[in-house]
């Protein structure tokens, strides 16, 4: 069997491939290079991808011996799971793998927007001992937002709780025996707006869809605290960039922390480079050893079950 991984993925599982008897060709920039790919991918049993490739119906089209698709991750929004559905390909995801990771992403960004300990170490370090300016702030008793309800979520308000926060979430798809409302103190609400309303920290867990693409724009903004931050470790285009800007600069809100962006990498122009109170990272909220190592051992033991005929309990589709 031939498997073609068109992203980055960790050792371990690439190993695994290697050790169930598959041959494995390996280009983590495949994604980007669509022609190069179109032109490879009718010699797999296999495709593995991250969140770059786009895997639509004209791939899946010269890709015709291509029995499954594993996801080294969860985001689907670059998967056409109609066009794969049609085609009978099971699409795998590396479900939960890396939620974790991401949960504590968030918890690190809100510690880092009240206690800006690099801010603190170059300041040191160029000579001064500024306690006063670097005085922070507590996330006992503040309230963090959570739009969304899902795994990450969930494992956002379970750490967030263990601070002290008061926990809010707005996910019109949960019920009151899903596990978020169910085994945390997190309280749910019936509009976005009312979220922002009562929020210090916003933490973003929705997918990209057609609902959710700009679902936080220039009409929330003024509703929020003028001190408050969102956090967006979902995707990018859920919050509007253009208008996050606005009201980070307007003062209608105090900071962003943006994992994930509208157009990945980020074009060297973009404006939000030049505004200090938006932090910018890599799209790496799930990026953690741990993580990555899991989610590539997943999908490569998962791939192997479907190619071997069996069934994947991890397939959308
Ligand atoms: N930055 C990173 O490295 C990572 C990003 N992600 C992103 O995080 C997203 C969430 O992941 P999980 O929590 O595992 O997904 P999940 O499927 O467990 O939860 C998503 C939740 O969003 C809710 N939802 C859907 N549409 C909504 C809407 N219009 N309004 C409010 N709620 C809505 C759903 O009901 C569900 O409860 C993924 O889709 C992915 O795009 C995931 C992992 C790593
Ligand atoms: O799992 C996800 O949805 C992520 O965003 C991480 S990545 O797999 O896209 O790197």
């Amino acid at each position: 069997m031939k498997v073609l991984v068109t992203e980055l993925m960790w050792d371990d599982g690439m190993k695994e491939l290697k050790r169930s008897g598959c041959s494995v060709d390996y280009d983590m920039e495949l994604g980007r290079k669509r022609k190069e790919l179109l032109a490879l991918a009718p010699a797999y049993d296999a495709l593995i991808v991250r969140n770059e490739t786009k895997v639509d119906a004209e791939l899946l089209d010269v890709a015709k011996n291509a029995k499954v698709i594993g996801r080294l991750g969860v985001g689907l929004d670059n998967i056409d799971l109609g066009a794969a559905s049609s085609r009978n390909i099971p699409v795998i995801t590396a479900k939960h793998a890396n939620a974790t990771s991401v949960a504590e992403y968030v918890m690190a960004s809100m510690l880092d927007a009240y206690r800006p300990l690099h801010h603190a170490d170059a300041d040191v370090r160029r000579g001064n001992w500024n306690r006063k300016f670097f005085t922070g702030n507590e996330l006992n008793g503040k309230t963090l937002g959570l739009v969304g309800m899902g795994e990450i979520a969930h494992r956002v308000a379970r750490r967030a709780n263990a601070f002290g926060m008061e926990t809010i979430g707005y996910d019109p798809f949960v019920t009151p025996f899903d596990h978020i409302l169910a085994e945390t103190g997190v309280r749910s609400v019936n509009t976005l707006d009312e979220l922002l309303v009562a929020s210090d920290f916003v933490s973003v867990h929705v997918p990209l869809t057609k609902e959710t693409r700009h679902m936080i724009n220039k009409k929330n903004f003024p509703h929020m605290k003028p001190h408050a931050y969102v956090i967006n470790a979902a995707r990018g285009g859920i919050i509007h960039e253009g208008d996050l800007i606005e009201a980070v600069q307007s003062g209608e809100i105090a900071g962003a922390y943006l994992d994930v962006l509208e157009a990945e990498p980020i074009p060297k122009d973009s404006p939000l480079t030049q505004i200090a109170s938006i932090r910018l990272t890599p799209h790496i909220a799930g990026a953690t050893n741990a993580a990555q190592s899991r989610t590539a051992m997943l999908i490569a033991e998962e791939v192997m079950k479907v190619l071997n005929g069996g069934q994947s309990l991890c397939a959308v589709v």
